[in-house]
């Protein structure tokens, strides 16, 4: 654990993608990333492998007293492993590990609540480590605005608008050359 592999990008790892050839990458790798003092100073630490949000910095200082390197941090750090030989084997089935590649795929392991001895498994597998910038990071959907206009002024209101007194005027207009017509 905590041990330092080759950085590969994410278009290197997507062409490991098919049952001869599976690696998948996932967040999960625990790394020590330094001192409680070098974290206050960038929330940037382990060669920029691992950018420490607010709240991994903050799971770190909660897990300060229980981790297992000392006086050290702790942080989760995006990992790439080789699971060509494990595919026959993984309990979920083939199907799901080769449909994760290409991706990051931590949210689909996390959501399936593997357990920690699944989780244990994975250090056989690790290769190396995901260079961050190069996975595209998760967007949140804002709908597009939607252009404001008032209604009364567009095309079709006019034209409804028309149908209706068109018809109002041809019969006050009918009514008119009656009453005259009569009156004459
Ligand atoms: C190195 C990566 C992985 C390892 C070592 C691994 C290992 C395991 C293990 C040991 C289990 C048995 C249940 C458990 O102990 O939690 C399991 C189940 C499962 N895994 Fe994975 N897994 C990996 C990646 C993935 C990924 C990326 C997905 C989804 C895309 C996935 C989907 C599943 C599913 C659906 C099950 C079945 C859960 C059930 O039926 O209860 N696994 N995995």
């Amino acid at each position: 654990m905590g041990g330092e592999g080759k950085v590969y990008t994410l278009a290197e790892v997507s062409g490991h993608n098919d049952r001869k050839d599976c690696w998948l990458i996932i967040e999960g790798k625990i790394v020590p990333v330094g001192s409680r003092r070098m974290i206050a100073g960038s929330h940037k630490a382990n060669n920029g492998l691992v950018d420490l949000s607010v709240s991994t910095v903050l799971d770190s200082l909660i897990c300060l007293e229980c981790n297992a390197y000392g006086n050290g941090l702790i942080a989760m750090k995006k990992s790439v492993y080789d699971v060509t030989k494990f595919l026959d084997d993984h309990p979920g089935g083939d199907e799901v590990l080769l449909s994760a590649t290409g991706k990051d795929a931590t949210d689909d392991f996390e959501d399936v609540g593997h357990s920690s001895s699944a989780k244990a498994m994975m250090d056989e597998f690790y290769v190396g480590d995901i260079d961050s910038s190069t996975v595209p990071t998760k967007t949140k959907y804002t709908p597009p605005k939607q252009p404001h206009y008032n209604q009364d002024k567009t095309p079709e209101f006019i034209i409804k608008l028309l149908q209706f007194l068109v018809p109002l005027l041809i019969l006050g207009l009918a009514v008119g050359i009656r009453f005259y017509t009569k009156s004459a």
